[in-house]
């Protein structure tokens, strides 16, 4: 039996239909402990005895925008731990970035979407307090959670150590999920600047128009929409460790740009007329072959040696050997533990077919099957019919995927397709979760985790 962790999420707003919508929609979680209050004193009075709930859902309907403006700064102030998640009914983005200025986590423009996207939000941030959060500054202790014994890990660890004794830029490339990230943060945790900001931005995940003004700032008044100042990426983690994730994303006029800023060691904010200094180490991290990237004239040469600092090569999970049991075997204990699950081991075979598999999506795919195997599991053991379904065998260790490639030629991997079997048979009992379960011979907590966690989704209604 899993003891599920109740959350309390508070839906604040005056429009009590939709309250009720999205109370109705979100309670299927039984996980959520969902509170109503209809104006935002009344929330304010609860935060103020001591109320703390994971999230808040603020509808703001047709409130005048200095309101919630003023209504976002005090529950920011009075609940610093809490995600705030606007709903509106304006798309216009000077808004959304003034309310997130104020404190607000995140901001959606209303539409049949909504309820689902809210879903997303709240599986993203309803963690157990313990699990890692994503891109909030490393584990004090990252250097030693990067497993890993096989001798290429070895040396990437050495190459850590020297990286952090200096503030040398580090270059990371890996294919994706071979843990960039992780590396970041060990360096980071490592050097002297430990106890400084550590600031992780994925280039290919902010919008081209946003992108400048995020890594660099802005002033007031600098475009349309710009109420306040900003202080971009640079001088956020400034003292502390910049780590541009997707380097090779960004594109040729922002390469202009970064390499102008790197070589003055300046920021300037957009709109401003003088140059701010910065101070950060930077770590830069790309999946593609950037030497390959300015042969080919996509990315600055100039820019690519600016950059290239010491590099890091993460191998692919593939190539490391029965370094994939030793993770599996990590990976199944933190979550046993974490959700209160007997912590079982892998039997031979199951540890066979986890060395046969070629594991595209490298460590994190790993984490998500052996996770998956765990809930799954209900023997002593972690048995090979508690891991997802393989294609198709592969020949040997390190063989290469025997499964069918997709018509663009990439190969879905495990994790894809035990998905999209689920999520195919929630499709077809109209997101019932229970019959779902019974069709697919698992239990319903598999399924609400999977919702829960964001991989899976209910059909809209
Ligand atoms: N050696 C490792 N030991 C323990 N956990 C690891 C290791 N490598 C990766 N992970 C875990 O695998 C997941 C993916 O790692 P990470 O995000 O660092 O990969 P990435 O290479 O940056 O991925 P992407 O290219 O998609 O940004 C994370 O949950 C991370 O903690």
């Amino acid at each position: 039996m899993i003891a599920a962790a109740t959350f309390e999420i508070w839906l604040l707003g005056y429009n009590e239909a939709y309250s009720s919508l999205l109370s109705h929609q979100l309670g299927r979680n039984p996980d959520y402990r969902l509170r109503r209050f209809a104006t935002v004193p009344l929330a304010l009075t609860s935060a103020i005895e001591g109320e703390r709930p994971e999230a808040i859902i603020f509808d703001c309907g047709p409130t005048p925008d200095g309101i919630v403006h003023q209504a976002v700064r005090q529950l920011r102030e009075l609940l610093p731990q809490t995600a705030i998640f606007l709903v509106s009914t304006q798309a216009d983005i000077s808004t959304a970035v003034e309310l997130m200025r104020h404190g607000a986590s995140d901001y959606l423009v209303k539409d049949a979407t909504t309820p689902d996207r809210l879903w997303q939000l709240l599986a993203q941030t309803c963690q157990p307090r313990s699990t890692p959060q994503p891109h909030k500054g490393p584990c004090p202790e990252a250097a030693s959670v990067l497993l890993g014994e096989h001798a290429s890990m070895q040396h990437v660890r050495e190459l850590i150590g020297k990286a952090a004794r200096t503030t040398i830029t580090v270059s990371i490339t890996g294919e994706t999920g071979t843990g960039k990230e992780l590396v970041a943060q060990a360096i980071h945790a490592q050097s002297g600047r430990a106890g400084q900001p550590f600031v992780a931005v994925n280039m290919a995940a902010i919008p081209r128009e946003l992108l400048e003004s995020e890594l660099f700032g802005h002033e007031k008044g600098a475009f349309t929409g710009a109420a306040a100042r900003r202080i971009g990426h640079f001088e956020a983690a400034s003292g502390g460790t910049l780590f541009l994730d997707e380097i090779g994303d960004l594109e040729l006029t922002l390469q202009a740009k970064l390499l102008r800023v790197l070589q003055e060691r300046v920021v300037m904010r957009l709109g401003a007329s003088k140059p701010v200094p910065f101070d950060v180490r930077l770590v830069v991290a790309t999946h593609r072959d950037l030497a390959a990237e300015a042969r080919a004239g996509r990315f600055r040469e100039d820019l690519y040696y600016r950059l290239l600092g010491l590099p890091i090569e993460l191998p692919p999970l593939r190539a490391r050997g029965d370094d994939r049991l030793l993770l599996a075997d990590s990976f199944v204990r933190n979550f046993s533990h974490l959700n209160h699950l007997p912590v079982r081991s892998f039997d031979a075979e199951a540890k066979r077919r986890l060395l046969a598999y070629p594991f595209p999506g490298n460590v994190r795919e790993l984490k998500a099957v052996v996770e998956l195997a765990a809930v799954l599991a209900d023997g002593s053991h972690i048995r090979a019919a508690d891991l997802p379904p393989l294609q198709a065998p592969a020949t040997g260790r390190d063989a290469s995927p025997a499964a069918a490639p997709t018509a663009n030629g990439s190969m879905p991997s495990l994790r894809e397709q035990t998905l999209a079997i689920m999520q195919s048979v929630l499709l077809q009992t109209q997101g019932d979760v229970v019959a779902a379960a019974g069709r697919l011979r698992i239990g319903r907590s598999t399924l609400y985790r999977l919702l829960q966690s964001g991989h899976l989704r209910l059909p809209q209604d």
